[in-house]
């Protein structure tokens, strides 16, 4: 198949955006140029469109194997098609977890016999998830695993995690931090401040998070391996990491568009739709967050998506699980607060949710080019639509965003040359 996207404005890799047609023959982007002939490709009309390339979501939760009711490998692929994704990272939390070469590979061929994106998996760290054993890096890595991650649960010790770091580096890859000291977290619902004095939950403090991170600053210095946090959140990790950086060390970390934006008081407004891990923290963490974006510390994006069933996000913050969806909303999301907004150059956040943790995890995607994968998003810059959980693709309906108005929505998406989602026309703007 050969298609002609006329007529967008397409982002090209210096960050300009330049009205430029491509043209697409097979799963590659086979020229690029202004006014392109026809020569027997089927249009796609991108006029007020921004052509982007496929985001790179470096942390999502696709639930499968075993969690089926949550997610599936489908459905998650699916909701990232609809976000504008061409590829994810798949965290290991799944049950049985992803600890063997086995299911790192019946992950990837299952995700490619849909098509709708690429998933790359991110594999234990230990079997189990238990904190005990190291899983076999190398034999995980010939499957196609693409880093190491106990994410769900921090790994408590710290040999443990020396270990992890020699074997990483070895093995040229990113051992992924969730951040957590059980010892300062256990049986804590949401961040430790006003909101969960006022309704007397058990709070986890920042500290729970940033003493986790120093930890493993010193320990990827004192290893050379290479560590990526995931989902940071207190303003104290944010300093520990800008320093970390700066004197260095191989480190780098995301953030999540609702730590960016959302403060521990959703909890008061959306209650258990808001619980995550970790959680929404005071309103200067957030801004320390804005912050560790704008100056390239906190150099990714990631939705962290984690779907949970309606039953489970209904019930009370206590008996609820943590984590909410995140795939079908994370461009728009981000595109009005700091791209529409001013704050921020299109460029730099595409940067930051594609280009960036394609390059940390190796994976061959995240600009436009010739001769590269035809894996892009177009954009559309003007309409505005509210967010409705009802019409996402992911199984996973809750979100703190739920009834937001944003602009920057995916309306079609092409994966491997082939096109994975369009957005209906009868959704049209609402201002
Ligand atoms: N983020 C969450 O709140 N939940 C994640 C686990 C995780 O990312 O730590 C999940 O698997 O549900
Ligand atoms: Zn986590
Ligand atoms: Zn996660």
């Amino acid at each position: 198949m050969r298609y002609l996207i006329r007529g967008g404005r397409v982002l090209c890799p210096d960050g300009s955006l330049e009205e430029l047609d491509l043209r697409i023959d097979g799963d590659r982007i086979v020229e690029m140029g202004a006014h392109l002939p026809l020569t027997d490709s089927q249009v796609i009309d991108a006029r007020d469109r921004i052509v982007l390339p496929g985001l790179v979501d470096p942390h999502v939760h696709l639930r499968e194997p075993g969690q089926t009711a949550k997610e599936t490998i489908e459905t998650g692929t699916k909701a990232a098609a609809a976000g504008g994704f061409a590829h994810v990272c798949c965290m290991p939390n799944t049950s049985p977890v992803i600890d063997t070469k086995e299911i790192v590979e019946a992950i990837i061929e299952k995700a490619d016999s849909y098509g709708y994106a690429k998933v790359h998996p991110i594999a234990a760290i230990t079997h189990g998830l238990r904190g005990e054993t190291l899983t076999d890096f190398a034999a995980l890595i010939a499957a196609g695993a693409v880093g190491f991650t106990d994410d769900g649960k921090g790994v408590q010790r710290a040999d443990v995690m020396r270990q992890a770091l020699l074997c990483a580096k070895e093995l040229a890859v990113p051992i992924v931090v969730h951040a957590e000291d059980e010892t300062l977290s256990r049986d804590g619902h949401l961040h430790d401040g006003e909101v969960a004095k006022e309704l007397s939950i058990k709070g986890i403090p920042s500290e729970a998070e940033a003493v986790m991170i120093a930890r493993d600053i010193v320990l990827s210095e004192a290893t050379g391996g290479a560590v990526h946090f995931c989902h940071v959140s207190p303003k104290s990790a944010v300093r520990v990491i800008r320093d970390a950086i700066r004197a260095g060390i191989p480190v780098t970390a995301e953030v999540t568009p609702h730590h960016l934006l959302l403060t521990q008081e959703e909890a008061l407004r959306v209650g258990a739709w808001g619980k995550v891990n970790p959680p929404l923290r005071a309103a200067t963490d957030r801004a320390a967050c804005v912050e560790g974006l704008i100056d390239g510390t906190l150099s990714m994006i990631a939705t962290d998506h984690a779907p949970h069933t309606a039953e489970e996000k209904a019930r009370p913050i206590e008996a609820s699980p943590f984590g909410f969806v995140g795939l079908e909303i994370s461009f728009p999301l981000m595109y009005t607060a700091f791209v529409h907004s001013g704050i921020m150059a299109l460029g730099k956040l595409v940067d930051s949710m594609a280009r960036i943790p394609a390059e940390r995890f190796k994976l061959h995607a995240g600009i436009l080019n010739v001769g590269g994968y035809a894996d892009l998003t177009l954009i559309d810059p003007h309409a505005f639509r509210r967010v409705d959980p009802e019409t996402f693709y992911s199984k996973g309906r809750a979100t703190p965003f739920a009834g937001r108005e944003l602009t920057g929505w995916p309306t079609l998406t092409i994966h491997r040359g082939k096109i994975v989602f369009t957005r209906a026309a009868k959704e049209e703007s609402i201002r």
